[in-house]
């Protein structure tokens, strides 16, 4: 487990990662890192940053009541009811949050159904699936505006093999057992939005 500081260091070199990408535009999205496991704490973004321009001060070591340890003028992120919830039901070392166009658009595109299924993908091996014409299927839960209720939806519906959940119009959660495998997997997740997307045009164009 890291100290709070590597964390901290952690989540900072993640939001500069996806801010390059241009997957947290106008402070949106947070970021986390597991410090602890009895008692959970973690480091986590506060609400309201520019996550593109993170300072030391911008990152908070919380438990899991979201209470912040240490002096800071600074409220955590509004999503924190999120990471607990997962940080609760995995043992997951970091969770990311992002807003992007493609996972936006994927999770209207098929939330009626609950989830998206990618089957036969080569990038569905960067989720963790290997076998022969693996699918996967990520689930989509609705924007509930209470951020409680939105916890509750995402961890229920987060299965242990895909470590990721949309949520619909709204962003992407996912999460890995170190910072390196939550960034793999939220670069596979969006990789596979924006082909998901794509292809959906395509086929109502009659091209594929
Ligand atoms: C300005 S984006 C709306 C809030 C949101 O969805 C988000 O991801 C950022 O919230 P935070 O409190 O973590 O800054
Ligand atoms: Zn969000």
């Amino acid at each position: 487990m890291p100290t709070f500081h590597e964390a901290q260091t952690s989540v900072m070199e993640l939001a500069q990662f996806a801010a390059s990408r241009g997957w947290l535009p106008a402070t949106s999205g947070n970021l986390s890192v597991r410090v602890s496991d009895q008692p959970l704490t973690f480091a986590i973004t506060r609400s309201g940053a520019d996550k593109s321009r993170l300072q030391p001060e911008d990152v908070l070591l919380l438990d899991a009541d979201m209470r912040a340890q240490g002096d800071t003028p600074y409220k955590p992120s509004a999503e924190t009811t999120v990471h607990v919830a997962l940080y609760q039901k995995f043992e997951c070392g970091s969770i990311l949050h992002v807003h992007t166009v493609y996972n936006n658009l994927v999770s209207e595109l098929y939330a009626e159904q609950g989830f998206v299924e990618i089957r036969g993908h080569e990038l569905v091996k960067a989720l963790g699936h290997w076998e022969e014409g693996a699918a996967v299927r990520i689930p989509i839960v609705p924007n509930w505006a209470d951020l409680h209720r939105l916890g509750s939806a995402v961890a229920e519906a987060a299965q242990a093999d895909v470590p990721a959940v949309l949520v619909r119009a709204h962003g992407v959660y996912a999460w890995g057992d170190t910072p390196d495998d939550a960034r793999r997997h939220l670069e596979a997740i969006e990789f596979l939005c924006e082909y998901m997307y794509k292809l959906h045009l395509a086929r109502g164009r009659g091209t594929v």
